[in-house]
């Protein structure tokens, strides 16, 4: 699949719900509104639509939410979305808070989950609980250690928030290099109303690298995966940082990615309402209306976000929860 602006499309971010156990004061409001259930795709579509996606040329499959891990029947569909390798599928990843890995770790790497990216702002039980509204870290660690028990790779997501967690980077990365996972920082994005304004936590990364580099050595790294991270591979502890810059270092020139949310929308960018409706038409239409549907999306994909942190509207009204980031 190729956008509107030459960019080939070939990894898919799939939210299975748009739910989830935990409530990050960056992503979602303190009451937020669920969809019904009866609005979702059931896991049946999603697995038809990714076959379909698969045979479109796409090859990354990220699953995410909400809380992924808490869609009931979650094993099943990644081993339906496993089973799409062979018929050219690369690689099937996850985007989970970790919680619910303990009892679920083993199952989702027999699906063929190799790789996984596990949310942790901090390792402060006190912090955690705050910008979880509730979050029990133990429970998120535990989570971290079942899946490299099952033998996934883990990179441990930490949103950097001035005042919050920044004093904080050198222990998380010297903590992931302890356990073998990497680390991504990542910039705030305003995406839906949430309470408070983000601005006063925005944290650009190059002061995140600043800090870093007091006690560590950062080598740049050739290593790259399907996502907008830059690594840099740590001298002292063997594991990489990366930065996922939207605000400071745009990367939207190499976008190669789309995203479907539980009902079937599909969203051309993270930072746009541009948006194709996929459930009705895969429910009553033909292949042929589907291909149309997806060509419709990919021609009007926005060429890049215009996220701007100082202003008092986010840039969509839609929260990062309903795409998964
Ligand atoms: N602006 C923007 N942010 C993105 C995009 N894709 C992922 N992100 C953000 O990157 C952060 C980490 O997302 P993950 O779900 O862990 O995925 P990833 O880091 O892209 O995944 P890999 O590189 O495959 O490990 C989240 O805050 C996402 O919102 C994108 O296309 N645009
Ligand atoms: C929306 S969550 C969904 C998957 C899962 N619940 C989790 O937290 O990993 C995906 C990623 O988006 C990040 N995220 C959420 N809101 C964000 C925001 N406003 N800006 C930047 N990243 C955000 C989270 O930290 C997480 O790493
Ligand atoms: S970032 Fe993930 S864990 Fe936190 S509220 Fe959003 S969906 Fe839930
Ligand atoms: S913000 Fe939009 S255009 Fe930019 S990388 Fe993300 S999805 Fe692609």
């Amino acid at each position: 699949m190729i956008d509107a602006h030459g960019r080939t499309i070939d990894y898919v971010r799939i939210s299975v719900t748009d739910r989830c156990n935990l409530r990050c004061t960056y992503c979602m409001a303190e009451d937020m509104q669920f969809l019904p259930r009866r609005d979702l795709l059931t896991l049946e579509e999603i697995a038809d639509l990714a076959r379909h996606l698969v045979a479109r040329g796409v090859r990354r499959i990220r699953l995410t939410g909400g809380e992924p891990l808490v869609r009931r029947g979650f094993a099943g569909l990644a081993h339906m979305l496993g089973s799409l390798r062979s018929e050219g599928l690369g690689e099937l990843t996850l985007t989970t808070n970790g919680v619910l890995l303990p009892g679920m770790a083993g199952e989702l790497r027999r699906a063929g989950i190799e790789r996984i990216n596990v949310s942790m702002d901090t390792l402060d039980a006190e912090k955690f609980a705050a910008i979880t509204r509730g979050g029990n870290v133990g429970k998120v660690i535990a989570g971290i250690d079942a899946a490299r028990a099952a033998g996934m790779s883990v990179k441990i997501n930490m949103v950097a928030m001035r005042g919050v967690n920044d004093g904080e980077f050198a222990d998380m990365a010297r903590w992931c290099g302890a356990r073998g996972c990497d680390l991504s920082l990542i910039e705030t994005m305003p995406l839906g109303q949430v309470e408070g304004d983000r601005a006063d936590t925005y944290l650009p990364l190059a002061a995140a690298r600043d800090v870093l580099e007091r006690e560590l050595t950062l080598l740049p790294s050739l290593h790259r995966t399907g996502g907008p991270s830059r690594y840099f591979d740590i001298a002292e502890t063997g594991a990489r940082v990366g930065f996922i810059t939207p605000l400071s270092d745009n990367f939207c020139a190499s976008c190669n990615r789309i995203r479907i949310a539980a009902t079937g929308t599909v969203y051309g960018c993270l930072g746009h309402d541009q948006k194709v409706e996929l459930r009705d038409v895969m429910r009553t239409g033909t292949p042929g209306a589907l291909d149309e549907a997806l060509d419709q999306l990919l021609g009007g994909k926005p060429k890049r976000h215009d996220f701007d942190i100082a202003r008092a509207e986010p840039a969509t009204a839609r929260h990062m929860s309903v795409t998964g980031g």
